[in-house]
C-alpha cells in the first residue's frame, strides 16, 4: 500500500510518516511477521473467539478421524463389503453430521450475536469478532475471571455492562487489538481496565506490563483511581506517573504492573533510561484522537517505539474517532477489531443541547448572569477559549454570589488538583475551565455545561458537553454564540441533530464550513468601563 501522510481532522495537522516512522514500522513489523499466519475469514458481527476455537477444534478432530479412516487399505469396487467397511461408513457419516451440526450451531450463534448487538447499538467489523457479553457473570463463566472483579463491579453498583464494555472486553480478552469509539460517559475506562486486570492475573515484580496513556494529568490520575477501584482486594502495583516519579524514580527497582501517564512523562523517563517498556503486554491510547494531535504524537511515537514486545496488544479508545485517525489505525494495527457504539462522532443522547445567540461578546456575560440568576443548578461547568479568558471570567464571577472557581494550565499541579477536588466535593458550584478538563473527566452529576466561548471543533464540543449526562444520567448543554461564530454553527448543529436534538431549520440550511480550529480574537471579558479600570 502506498504510504501517505494522514491529516487529523481536529488538529488540522498532518501525521508525517517519515517524521514518526516508528509508529508505522512498529505496527507494520508485526503485521508482516504475522502474515505467515493464515488469515481467518472475515465475518461481520462474527462469533465468539473461544466458540470459534471450539468449532475449529471439533472440525479438525473430525477431519483427523476421517483421515485416519480413509487412510486404511483401499477396498476397490468389491461388492462383498466387510462389516468393518460398513462400520467405517457409519463413522464417516456420523462425523459428517457432527460437522454439519457444528456449522449450524456456529451460524445460529452468529445470528444471535447480530440481534444482540443491534439491540445494544453495537457495530463491529473485523474477522471472527468475539460474542458480546450478556452479563458481567460471563466474565467468570466464559473467561474464568477471579471473583474479586465481580465483587468490585457489584460494590460499584454496576448491574450490567455498558454496550462498549459488552463488546470491547471480550475482544481484548480474546487477545485481539481493538479501536473503539463510544459516547462520552459510557464506561470506556472499565472497558479496557477490566480485561487488563484479568489478563495480568496477579501482581509481579518483573517490570511494567501495561501502559495507559492519557492526554492530561488529571485524566491519568482519574484513570489510576478507577484501576485501583476495580482491583480492590488484589495487590496489583498500579502507578500514576507523577512529577516526582519522573524525576527521581528508577523503575527497575519499583514494582509496577500498570503504569498510567501522559505521553510526555513516560517518554521522558524512557529517555533517561529509568524506565524499560520492553515487557509491556498492553498499551492503551485513551482519547486516542487527542493523542495523535500535533504536540503529543511525537511523544506517543516514542512510547510506542519503547514498547517493543512483539506480542503486545494495543487498543485505541475515544468518543470521537475521525476518519483520518481510523484510517491510520487501520493501517497500523494488526487484525484489529473496530467497535463503534451508536453513531460515530456523535454526542451523548442524554444531554439536552441548546444554542443561544448573544449578539456580541458583551452579551455573553449578561446572558450567563441572567441564566444563573434564573436557575443556577450546580454543579455547572463553564468552558472558555483560553487561560486568559478563564482568568478574566473568574475575576468577574468571584464577586458574584456564587461559589466559582477556575482551572487552567497556568495553575500549579496542586492548585489544579484542588480545583478538581473542590468541584467534585460540591464546594465549588461553578467551575470555569479551558479545554484542559474537557476530555475524559468524570465529575459526578454535572447538571449543565455552558460553552461560554464557542468550541473550536465539533470534537471539542462533543467532549465538553460530555462532562454532563454521564452513565445514563440526564444533562444540559448551553452554547452561546456571537456573529463571529455563525459560520461554524452548522457543524455543531449537525452534532446536535445526530444525537436527536432539535435544530432550527435556518441553521441546517447554512453552508457547510470546512472546519478549521475556530479561535477568533475575542474582546476581553470585562463589565467595568475601561477608564474605571485605570
Ligand atoms: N457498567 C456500568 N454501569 C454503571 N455505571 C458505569 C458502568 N461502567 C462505568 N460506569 C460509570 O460511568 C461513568 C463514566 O464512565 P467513564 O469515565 O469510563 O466514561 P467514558 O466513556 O470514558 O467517558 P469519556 O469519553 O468522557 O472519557 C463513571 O462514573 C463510571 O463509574
Amino acid at each position: 500500500m502506498a504510504e501517505r501522510d494522514t491529516s487529523f481532522l481536529f488538529s488540522g495537522t498532518s501525521f508525517n510518516r517519515k517524521k514518526f516512522p516508528t509508529v508505522f514500522t512498529r505496527f507494520k513489523e508485526k503485521k508482516e511477521n504475522d502474515e505467515l499466519i493464515e488469515e481467518p475469514k472475515l465475518i461481520e458481527d462474527g462469533n465468539s473467539a473461544e466458540e470459534e476455537e471450539r468449532g475449529k477444534a471439533q472440525i479438525v478432530s473430525k477431519k483427523r478421524k476421517r483421515k485416519a479412516v480413509n487412510s486404511g487399505p483401499v477396498e476397490g469396487f468389491s461388492v462383498f463389503k466387510s462389516s468393518k467397511s460398513q462400520k467405517v461408513n457409519e463413522d464417516d457419516e456420523q462425523a459428517e453430521n457432527e460437522i454439519i451440526q457444528g456449522k449450524k450451531e456456529y451460524q445460529r450463534q452468529v445470528e444471535r450475536d447480530a440481534i444482540f448487538r443491534k439491540k445494544h447499538n453495537i457495530h463491529v467489523s473485523g474477522s471472527n469478532v468475539p460474542s458480546p457479553l450478556q452479563s458481567f457473570a460471563e466474565l467468570k463463566t466464559r473467561f474464568k475471571s477471579k471473583s474479586y472483579i465481580l465483587r468490585n463491579l457489584a460494590d460499584l453498583g454496576f448491574k450490567e455492562p455498558t454496550p462498549i464494555q459488552r463488546q470491547a472486553i471480550p475482544v481484548l480478552l480474546s487477545g485481539r487489538e481493538c479501536f473503539a469509539s463510544a459516547p462520552t460517559g459510557s464506561g470506556k475506562t472499565f472497558a479496557f481496565v477490566c480485561p487488563i486486570l484479568m489478563k495480568l492475573k496477579r501482581a509481579s515484580k518483573d517490570g511494567v506490563r501495561a501502559v495507559i496513556l492519557c492526554p492530561t494529568r488529571e485524566l491519568a490520575a482519574q484513570t489510576a483511581r478507577e484501576c485501583k477501584k476495580l482491583s480492590k482486594g488484589r495487590k496489583f502495583y498500579i502507578k500514576l506517573m507523577t512529577k516526582q516519579l519522573v524525576k527521581g524514580a528508577d523503575f527497575s527497582k519499583i514494582p509496577c504492573d500498570i503504569l498510567i501517564s501522559t505521553p510526555f512523562r513516560v517518554q521522558f523517563a524512557v529517555r533517561k533510561r529509568k524506565l524499560d517498556l520492553s515487557k509491556v503486554e498492553f498499551l492503551v491510547l485513551d482519547e486516542s484522537d487527542k493523542l495523535f494531535e500535533l504536540g503529543l504524537v511525537k511523544q506517543v511515537d516514542s512510547v510506542v517505539k519503547a514498547c517493543s514486545n512483539p506480542s503486545i496488544l494495543r487498543s485505541l479508545f475515544s468518543a470521537t474517532l475521525p476518519d483520518t485517525v481510523e484510517e491510520l489505525a487501520r493501517t497500523i494495527m494488526h487484525d484489529a477489531i473496530r467497535v463503534i457504539i451508536g453513531r460515530k462522532n456523535s454526542a451523548s443522547e442524554s444531554i439536552k443541547q441548546k444554542l443561544v445567540f448573544v449578539g456580541s461578546e458583551e452579551g455573553k456575560l449578561l446572558a450567563l448572569r441572567q441564566t444563573f440568576e434564573e436557575s443556577l443548578n450546580p454543579p455547572v461547568l463553564v468552558f472558555v477559549q483560553n487561560k486568559e479568558r478563564a482568568k478574566e471570567l473568574y475575576n468577574e464571577m468571584k464577586f458574584d454570589d456564587i461559589r466559582a472557581d477556575v482551572i487552567h494550565a497556568d495553575l500549579s499541579q496542586i492548585q489544579r488538583e484542588e480545583a478538581v477536588n473542590n468541584f467534585r466535593a460540591g464546594k465549588t458550584w461553578v467551575l470555569i475551565a479551558t479545554d484542559v478538563i474537557a476530555r475524559g473527566m468524570d465529575f459526578k452529576g454535572v447538571n449543565c455545561v455552558v460553552n461560554y466561548d464557542f468550541p473550536d471543533s465539533s470534537a471539542a464540543y462533543i467532549h465538553r458537553i460530555g462532562r454532563s449526562g454521564r452513565a445514563g444520567r440526564s444533562g444540559e448543554a448551553i452554547t452561546l454564540y456571537t456573529e463571529a461564530d455563525v459560520p461554524y454553527l452548522r457543524n455543531i448543529a449537525n452534532v446536535m441533530a445526530a444525537s436527536g436534538g432539535e435544530v432550527p431549520t435556518w441553521i441546517m440550511s447554512l453552508p457547510k464550513q470546512k472546519w478549521k480550529k475556530h479561535r477568533p480574537q475575542r474582546e476581553a471579558i470585562l463589565t467595568k468601563p475601561i477608564d474605571e479600570e485605570e
